[in-house]
């Protein structure tokens, strides 16, 4: 295979040290030219030491002229440096770059360059520009929506003080709506934005905000085609415009489960750079009409209360969840009722396995292609569809939908820590009646690293569609047969008339309460593309990976009988495997070679 030719090499200063920098298609790098000699460890993989860098050429911001500075003679101090009026011309540039920190955080770092002359200078703004141009998956416009009221009231400050500066640094230009009422930027984007003349639109808030913005694309891409919402077996168009982030909320647990973080520069950043991460919708309806979209949590019993409690206590900010989680837990309701569903076929995993989602996911990636092939798949009816639902009546404390993990601070695995982002399927959480004591050590293994799905009365299944009918409608419908057979009284269950005990909960849909019980709920796998790419996998290895880009071959072999996640070897192995998946071209045109077994 062929090494990447370098498309521009200099000796340039960087402080008051000489490095020799290159860039090529993939990657800038600077090596110190006194300290850099490449070396083989004792693990026999390559390694560099200190003194060297390399930033993918899509993890470039943007690049700066800059004026020189060059240590002054009286106090060896770095000032400016008078430019003669004759000659006004630049001799520096700057690169402002992704760099990773800590917990999948990442930030706007810089580093600046020292030419000898105008004309180097100028040559590398060029290149560098010319490369940055050729990345056409980057927003050049975007529509914002801030929420001032979400979580502790902080968006326009988030959004002024530190997404704003490095959006104009990435010379993204932006309009900016600031929201002045509850389903503002929903409407807005539903019937009157010119969508022509984004390439995405931003949130400024938590996952409601989320929602409002998801609930105007997804319904305006159906409004364009005539497709309508409220037929339950309707596939439904994908949005074209992907979605932003910028975390402000209470929860934000869309942004967090797939960033890994919530951090506002780092999802900044995820949307500068253009990340791509397609994610699965589950469409709510009732009696054929259309409720609402979910990504993350329909949930019945505990989350539906501690939401409905919520409410009342919004002013608290985010605390009020807590407080609601307190009361709800110690009032111990349980609900009656049926729900029914189809489990997920195929090599989807399962919600007990161990495979996490995360960047480049070998199972989301298959159910695109799934998807592609079975293009009719979604207007074939309940009816023809190949699999048999399964039906289960009971006491339930909880009946959780969790499409994605549903990570969040208050969970970092979430509710469902093997759920995939964009597999067309949700993990449906039954937690039957148990004691509250049992119920707490359920929720507690939702903050450590137990498996929350062990016990007895917590069952978990995969599956792409789900019914729940409560039992206070069933005994209701009960009453109306028998209504009808003569009687000629209507009794209500609510009443206690019908001698059963049911009482009926709310559903929380992603934040939202749900005006109906009896729902019928369908993933749609991939509806809509979010400015993410999953939580990346650890780079353990990075200097490996930086310099992987340039030189090689490299050749690393694992025995498949001996694999071990945790070893380090096999971590390297992951890491790489994981990008790999993401940019296999990339590896290809490098020399970096993968060999198992
Ligand atoms: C003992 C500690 C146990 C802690 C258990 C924590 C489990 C937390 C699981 C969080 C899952 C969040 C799922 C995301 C849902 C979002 O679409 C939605 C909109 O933002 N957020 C909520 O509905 C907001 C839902 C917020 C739920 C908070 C629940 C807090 C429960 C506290 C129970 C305490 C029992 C203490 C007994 C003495
Ligand atoms: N200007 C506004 N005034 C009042 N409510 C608004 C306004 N703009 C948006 N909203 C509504 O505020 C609700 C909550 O907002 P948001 O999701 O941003 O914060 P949160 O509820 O604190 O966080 P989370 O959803 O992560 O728990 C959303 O459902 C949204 O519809
Ligand atoms: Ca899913």
């Amino acid at each position: 295979m062929e090494k990447q030719a370098p498309l521009l090499c200099s000796e340039l200063r960087v402080d008051r040290r000489l490095y020799e920098v290159t860039l090529n298609s993939m990657v800038l790098v600077w090596k110190d030219t006194q300290t850099n000699k490449k070396h083989i460890g004792r693990s026999g993989y390559a390694a560099v030491k200190a003194g060297s860098h390399c930033v993918p050429v899509c993890e470039i911001i943007a690049v700066q002229e800059k004026e020189d500075e060059s240590p002054s003679k009286d106090n060896g101090k770095w000032q400016k440096v008078p430019q003669s009026p004759a000659d006004s011309s630049q001799l520096a540039f700057t690169v402002f770059y992704v760099k990773r920190t800590r917990q999948h955080c990442w930030q706007c770092s810089e580093v600046t360059f020292h030419c000898s002359e105008h004309s180097i200078c100028l040559l590398w703004l060029q290149s560098i520009r010319e490369q940055l141009g050729l990345l056409t998956n980057r927003p050049k416009s975007l529509l914002v929506y801030i929420n001032p009221y979400g979580g502790k009231q902080r968006g326009k400050q988030i959004y002024d003080h530190k997404v704003a500066p490095i959006f104009s640094r990435a010379s993204i230009s932006t309009d900016v709506i600031v929201t002045e009422h509850a389903n503002h930027a929903r409407d807005h984007l539903k019937t009157e934005a010119d969508l022509k003349k984004y390439d995405g639109v931003v949130c400024v808030g938590g996952d409601g905000m989320f929602s409002e913005i998801m609930h105007g694309l997804v319904s305006r891409s159906q409004q364009d085609v005539g497709a309508d919402e409220n037929l339950t077996e309707e596939p439904l168009v994908p949005c074209k415009l992907r979605i932003g982030i910028i975390p402000a909320g209470s929860t934000d647990c869309i942004c967090y489960a797939t960033v890994g973080s919530n951090d506002p520069v780092t999802s900044a950043l995820h949307i500068i750079v253009g990340d791509s991460q397609p994610m699965d919708v589950c469409s709510v309806h009732s009696e054929d009409r259309f409720l609402r979209y979910s990504v993350s949590l329909l949930g019945y019993g505990f989350y539906g209360d501690v939401l409905t409690d919520s409410e009342r206590k919004r002013w608290m900010g985010p605390a009020r969840y807590d407080i609601s989680g307190v009361k709800t837990f110690l009032s111990h309701r349980y609900y009656e009722g049926t729900v029914s569903f189809l489990p997920a076929e195929g090599n989807l995993g399962t919600p007990r396995d161990k495979a996490q989602c995360r960047s480049g996911c070998n199972i989301c990636r298959h159910s695109v292609s799934d998807k592609l092939l079975n293009k009719d798949e979604e207007s074939v009816s309940d009816a023809e569809r190949p699999g048999t639902w399964t039906v289960i009546r009971g006491k339930f404390l909880a009946i959780n939908a969790a499409s994605m993990s549903c990570a969040c601070p208050r969970s970092p695995k979430g509710l469902s820590p093997s759920a995939h982002l964009a597999d067309g399927t949700t993990d449906l959480i039954l937690v039957r009646k148990c004691s509250r004591i049992d119920f707490l050590r359920h929720l507690l293994r939702h903050t450590n690293k137990s498996d929350q799905f062990d016990h007895s009365f917590v069952e978990v299944y995969r599956v792409k569609q789900f019914r729940f009918s409560p039992r206070h409608l069933e005994c209701e419908s009960e009453l109306d047969l028998r209504e009808n057979r003569g009687s000629g009284k209507h009794f209500l269950c609510q009443q206690r008339a019908c001698g059963c005990m049911a009482s009926r909960s709310n559903w929380n849909c992603d934040g939202e309460i749900l005006p109906h019980t009896a729902i019928q709920v369908r993933v749609h796998c991939q509806l809509i593309t979010l400015f993410a790419r999953g939580i990346e996998e650890q780079p353990v290895f990075e200097d490996l990976y930086a310099h992987s880009w340039l030189d090689g071959p490299y050749v690393l072999s694992c025995p498949i009988k001996n694999y071990s996640p945790s070893s380090p070897a096999n971590k390297k192995l992951i890491y790489l495997t994981s990008l790999w998946m993401r940019h296999n071209q990339f590896l290809e045109e490098t020399n970096l070679h993968l060999v198992f077994g």
